[in-house]
């Protein structure tokens, strides 16, 4: 739950009395990352029936380290990490007098990653009870929301830790197993740019979402390649990443300008058609923004940021609807979110990451972000 105080819970450095031992206050010092002694690692995976590790969908914040450009303008870092799970933000604010006061926002998630995690740890953390998932039949999505710049990309889409080699290094690993060799992994990439979807690994030919008459929804005319190796896997992932629309930003000078959504697909080869077994979708959001965040008054780049922020609109809607467990949840509103449906009904499970900065410049970007994805 989101705490918002005025009262003398901070030092004069800003920081909550409760965490302060008393030293001048030095970030790593007093909030160190706790290696979850009882987290497993993919050697001890055992895919077993009915394995439920976190519920439905899992929210989990990342802090990003601060950045050159922002350590040379001097930026304070203003957020914090305290025992895994909360996130604390120190907001300064002004009294009508003049006089300085902090303003302190707590907000508690599934887990929240310290700025020294690294990619590894994160997937440590999220990706077993997905990938048992996907091994057990179902559909797992991980996806990266938050602010132009704050990490998205490079915890997704990194080319050699992003989430989505490090679990295909898992599958690859798994599926030499036996008792998996009916399966077959295909896989495809595509981006959402400005309510059209297009093929990335077929020179960006536009495909079109259908829904057929189970309320499946396919997306005909889309490319899938078939993968033998994480390697090949990796190459053809880098040809399509390469296409993708990306642009300057004034927080980050290669931003994605699409939702960009790579699927693993586990294919039963033994049947006819070969029916889908399981799957892994990554989804690697473009950046929420503020008009205020962009350098230019270029219409084209206007009208990008009116589309990427209806979709996360959209997104926003859906997931609060299952988590109400509402009757009606508004896939429609957007074609992210048309997409996206098997990655929120049936058997599904969904974690998301929730990256921010944590600079005093982006302040307010970073509790929007928190607030969104705080449930
Ligand atoms: N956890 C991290 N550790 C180290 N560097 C990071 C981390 N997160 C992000 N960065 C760096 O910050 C820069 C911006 O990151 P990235 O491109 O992933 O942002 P983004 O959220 O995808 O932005 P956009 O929405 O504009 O595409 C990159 O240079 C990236 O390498």
């Amino acid at each position: 739950m989101e705490a918002t105080s005025s009262k003398r819970l901070l030092d004069d450095y800003g920081i909550p009395y409760s965490l302060n031992s008393g030293n001048i206050p030095n970030e790593k010092s007093f909030i160190k990352p706790q290696n979850d002694k009882n987290l497993k690692t993919i050697s001890k995976l055992e895919v077993k029936d009915s394995k439920n590790d976190f519920e439905k969908i899992y929210v989990c914040v990342r802090k990003r380290p601060l950045n050159t450009n922002e350590i040379k303008r001097d930026d304070k870092n203003v957020v914090f990490i305290k025992e895994n799970k909360t996130v604390i933000v120190n907001e300064q604010k002004l009294k009508l007098d003049l006089t300085k006061y902090i303003n302190y926002h707590s907000f508690t998630f599934d887990y929240a990653f310290d700025s020294d995690a690294s990619n590894q740890d994160v997937y440590n953390q999220t990706g077993v009870s997905l990938i048992e998932h996907v091994f057990n039949g179902g559909t797992a999505t991980y996806f990266c929301y938050g602010q132009t710049g704050s990490g998205k990309t490079y915890t997704m889409m990194d080319a050699e830790e992003g989430l989505f080699i490090l679990a295909a290094k898992d599958i690859f690993k798994i599926l030499k197993k036996e008792k998996y060799s009916f399966i077959s992994v295909y896989i495809s990439f595509y981006e959402i740019y400005q309510g059209q979807l297009y093929d990335l690994l077929n020179n960006k030919k536009k495909v079109y979402a259908r829904e057929d008459n189970n309320q499946q929804v396919c997306i005909q005319g889309l490319s899938e390649y078939n993968c033998f190796s994480e390697n090949e896997l990796m190459s053809i992932f880098m040809n399509g990443k390469n296409s993708r629309v990306t642009s300057t930003t004034g927080s980050n000078p290669d931003s994605s300008r699409s939702h960009g959504i790579f699927q693993v697909v586990l294919k039963d080869k033994t049947k006819k058609n070969l029916p889908t077994y399981g799957k892994f979708v990554f989804i690697d959001l473009a950046g929420s923004e503020r008009g205020a965040d962009r350098d230019d008054n270029n219409k084209q780049t206007l009208l990008e940021g009116q589309e990427i922020n209806k979709s996360l609109l959209a997104l926003k809607e859906c997931i609060r609807a299952i988590d109400q467990e509402s009757k009606h949840t508004p896939f429609r509103q957007s074609k992210l979110t048309q997409v996206l449906k098997d990655s929120f009904t049936g058997n599904s499970k969904t974690c998301m990451i929730t990256t921010i900065s944590p600079s005093s410049m982006n302040i307010d970007h970073t509790l929007n972000t928190l607030r969104y994805a705080h449930r």
